[in-house]
């Protein structure tokens, strides 16, 4: 693990490269992130913007490490220290996902058959909270993001996209994430529920989490974020007001 003493950042990611190679056409060659850096302070979030394909994604899953970059260096904040995802074992990317590191995919992976409430609390139940706790404050955050009561026993797998995205948010906002990364958290959701999620990443802000969020609308983007940072064809380029 490569650890330093703490600074002020959540996040230093720095001069990020990542090549895919594309073995079943011909060896095509793509280069989705040529350059991207990116810098987050606790209590800030941060819009990810840009064109469709411009890396966005890609970006997000190599600081979750989910992919596995060519150089540079993801250092997130973990445990008063910083971990480099980049060189990190897995067990240690697995250590910064349980106490330092969330995400919110696009769309819910659930294990099947768990109802929507043990889907909630188990995140909780493994952020140490006592089992009843869990299941009480699973129930709440499912209620403040207007899941229906009747819904709460039942497997998400048969629920609309929206409800689905609002069961994997509840997912992750119920723990309170030192940095947590959304991919495109409103995407599905009625503007009820956008109010509430826009709420929720105020809140986790005001507690200090930093976010990195992936935003298509410009609203949103005003409303949630401190600035954004624009990625063009895997580089970030500017850094705008949001
Ligand atoms: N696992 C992968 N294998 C091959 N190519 C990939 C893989 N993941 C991403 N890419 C490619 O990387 C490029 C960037 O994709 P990415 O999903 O990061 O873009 P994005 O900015 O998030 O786009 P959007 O806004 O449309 O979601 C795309 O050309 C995509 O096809």
């Amino acid at each position: 693990m490569t650890t330093s003493h703490s600074g002020p950042l959540a996040i230093n990611a720095a001069d990020l490269h990542k090549r895919f190679v594309l073995h079943l056409q011909g060896g095509l060659e793509l280069d989705v992130l040529r350059g991207a850096n990116l810098k987050v302070q606790p209590g800030a979030c941060i819009a990810l913007v840009g064109p469709s394909g411009a890396g966005k994604s890609s970006l997000m899953r190599a600081l979750y490490g989910n992919y596995r970059i060519d150089s540079g260096s993801i250092r997130i904040a973990h445990d008063g220290g910083m971990v480099d995802i980049a060189s990190a074992s897995p067990a240690e990317i697995l250590a910064v996902r349980q106490r330092s590191l969330g995400y919110v995919s696009q769309f819910l992976r659930a294990i099947p058959r768990l109802s929507a409430l043990d889907v909630v609390a188990s995140s909780a139940i493994a952020r140490g909270i006592d089992e009843n706790e869990a299941r009480r404050q699973a129930g709440a955050m499912l209620e403040r993001l207007r899941i229906p009561a009747a819904l709460h026993t039942l497997p998400p797998i048969t629920f609309s996209g929206g409800e689905q995205q609002r069961v994997n948010l509840a997912r992750s906002f119920i723990c309170d994430w030192p940095t947590l990364l959304l991919d495109e958290p409103t995407a599905s959701l009625d503007p009820t529920s956008r109010d509430t999620v826009c709420d929720l990443i105020a809140e986790a802000c005001n507690r200090g989490s930093a976010i990195v969020a992936i935003v298509h609308d410009p609203a949103l983007r005003d409303r949630i974020a401190d600035r954004s940072v624009r990625l063009e064809n895997g580089a970030t380029l500017e850094e705008i007001p949001a």
